[in-house]
């Protein structure tokens, strides 16, 4: 079972490090490695499992945050319109992306951040992600508001990019041109 003393925080070289694609179909171990952290997520969003455990909650966590750099990453979650997602993707990529922008109000955290980063962080509002499934299934996901938000975040993470790169340093409360707030 993942647990948080295996989630690397910021300042580790390997979350500055770009990924390598996972050689496809899965090794065992990849597909164990990628459940594994499928279930973290799950767990940290389980009161009973975050009270034994000292979890914190996310919806998402990338293979580097536990040390490993390969080009997998997992979510669970359900946005704001109550649609469910739950997926370990494989050499997730960008296909296609909206001009507009999309943001969170409160911004973002991430589990590798041991601090509060005002500001905020602007993404593409809509997004085609191609990836192959713990399933092994290729999928073709169009993602939009808070799930193309949390994609690109833990995206990011797969070429060492961490949210707080996105900030407007000028002005971190500066809504993006051509952009809403997903809701
Ligand atoms: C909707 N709340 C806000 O926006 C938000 C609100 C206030 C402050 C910040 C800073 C916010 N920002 C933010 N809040 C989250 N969580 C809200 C709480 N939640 C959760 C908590 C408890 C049980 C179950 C769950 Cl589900 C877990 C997820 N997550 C992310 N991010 C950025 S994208 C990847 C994702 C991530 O997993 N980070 C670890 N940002
Ligand atoms: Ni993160």
């Amino acid at each position: 079972m993942i647990a948080m003393d295996q989630i690397i925080r910021e300042g580790d070289p390997i979350l500055r490090q770009k990924t390598e694609k996972v050689e496809l179909p899965a090794s065992e171990e990849d597909k164990e490695t990628l459940s594994e952290m499928l279930q973290f997520v799950k767990n940290s969003q389980d009161d009973e499992m975050v009270k034994k455990y000292q979890l914190r909650p996310g919806v998402g966590l990338a293979a580097p945050q536990i040390g490993i750099s390969k080009r997998m990453l997992a979510v669970h979650f359900t946005d704001f319109h109550d649609k469910s997602y739950s997926y370990g993707l494989f050499n997730p990529k960008i296909l296609s992306h909206s001009v507009e922008k999309t943001y969170l109000q409160n911004g973002e955290g991430c589990l590798s951040v041991d601090r509060d980063v005002p500001g905020i962080v602007p993404r593409y509002a809509r997004i085609t992600v191609k990836a192959t499934t713990l399933e092994g299934e290729e999928v073709k996901l169009r993602l939009k508001g808070y799930a193309a938000i949390v994609l690109q975040h833990e995206i990011d993470h797969l070429d060492g990019v961490m949210f707080y790169d996105h900030i407007n340093q000028d002005n971190p409360f500066q809504p993006p041109e051509n952009s809403t707030p997903a809701e």
